[in-house]
């Protein structure tokens, strides 16, 4: 995707820096005959103090961004981006009123800079996508009512359950409004670990534990059409229901359940855990780390040089999670501060976020 560069802003907030770790060695993750694969280690520095950034980001989040800006400034941003805009007689405020749900007029002029500024910097910065960052306040702010036509209430829906607007009204079409809730409010978590896996339309994915398959339905959605999501998992029965659930989602089209045994640009390894309740001794404890184990091997050879691992689980266990050993791409730029560690994993809590317990780790192969 062609990157825009906007002009040098100061901005004064937590920045982050990626680094390569120079020193940090290649771990050898995962040998089956003779194919290794190797993942680089990356460090997350972060500083407090005001700095003169560089823009360069995609075109997409680009339009969000300067949105954002041209209400701050009254207009002095000159809006490049907005060719959609032009032709469709969109008025910005009334857009961006209709896009968050709610009167902005209403809000004291110091609250509305402090959440575009917030908006912004989420967006451009962290780069997390705008119907995330509109999500967010909709504690504090009121919620957005389901009126209008069907587009404005698929602009509702996206914000209060977090997708995007060409899914939701895909999903409204095909399955009807209730079903099509249902679904978005299953995917909450999943919908986390799915943003991690990042995936992109021409993308091919592979899904190592796939059954019952909602992050496979979620990942193939996001294709748009473009691509291929193969879905693997030893329980055939629940492999059968995942194919007829792609079908009536109108996806069957971008998954299939062959695995020809090439590599794939992003691997999901959303492995069997003891969040599912399965254990019932604690011997049982260090067979399905094995078994973890042996799925991480298996998975990544199955990752192009280039490509991204993403190894999951539904655990809130440190063994299960982060205390095995590989080396991490920070999920920082997929998801919210509030869910990445400081070895930039993702993990959600059931105390701390309302939200099922689950872990994520990005992993990317070098070689
Ligand atoms: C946490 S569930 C996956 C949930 C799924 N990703 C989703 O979002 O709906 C773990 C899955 O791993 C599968 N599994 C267990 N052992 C496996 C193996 N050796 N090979 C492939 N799949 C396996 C189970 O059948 C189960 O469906």
């Amino acid at each position: 995707m062609a990157m825009l560069r906007l002009p040098s802003i100061q901005v004064c907030c937590l920045t982050e820096k990626k680094h390569k770790d120079s020193s940090s060695k290649s771990l050898k993750f995962g040998e089956s005959n003779s194919r290794t694969a190797t993942y680089r280690k990356g460090s997350v520095h972060q500083e407090r103090k005001p700095q003169k950034v560089n823009l360069e980001i995609s075109p997409h989040r680009a339009v969000s961004a300067v949105r954002l800006m041209r209400i701050e400034f009254g207009g002095a941003f000159a809006d490049l981006l907005n060719e959609k805009g032009k032709g469709s007689g969109d008025n910005e405020m009334g857009y961006v009123e209709r896009t968050l749900g709610f009167c902005t007029r209403d809000l004291d002029d110091r609250d509305l800079r402090l959440i575009l500024r917030i908006g912004f910097y989420e967006i451009v910065k962290l780069e997390s996508p705008s119907y995330a960052v509109v999500d967010e306040e909709t504690n504090s702010l009121p919620s957005p009512e389901l009126e209008g036509d069907d587009r404005a209430q698929a602009r509702a829906l996206a914000i209060l359950y977090s997708h995007p607007v060409w899914m939701v009204r895909r999903w409204t079409k095909y399955l009807g409004r209730e079903e099509a809730i249902k679904l978005m409010m299953a995917n909450r978590g999943k919908g986390l670990v799915v943003s991690i896996v990042d995936p992109q339309p021409g993308e091919t994915i592979i899904d190592c534990c796939a059954a019952p398959g909602g992050k496979t339905l979620f990942m193939a959605a996001c294709l748009n059409g473009k691509g291929m999501v193969t879905a693997i998992d030893i329980n055939k029965g629940r492999l059968r229901i995942l194919k007829e659930t792609a079908k009536l989602q109108l996806l069957d089209d971008v998954i299939t359940t062959e695995n020809n045994n090439e590599a794939y640009e992003k691997v999901l390894l959303d492995a069997p855990c003891s969040g599912l309740g399965v254990l019932s001794k604690s011997e049982d404890m260090e067979e399905l780390k094995s078994l973890q184990d042996e799925l991480l091997d298996a998975a990544s050879i199955l990752v192009k040089p280039g490509g991204v691992l993403v190894y999951s689980t539904c655990s809130i266990d440190p063994e299960e999670n982060e205390e095995r050993e590989y080396d991490v791409d920070s999920a920082d730029r997929y998801i919210s501060p509030e869910f990445l560690t400081e070895q930039g994993y993702y993990f959600s809590s059931p105390v701390k976020h309302s939200l099922d317990g689950a872990f994520a780790a990005r992993l990317i192969r070098s070689s």
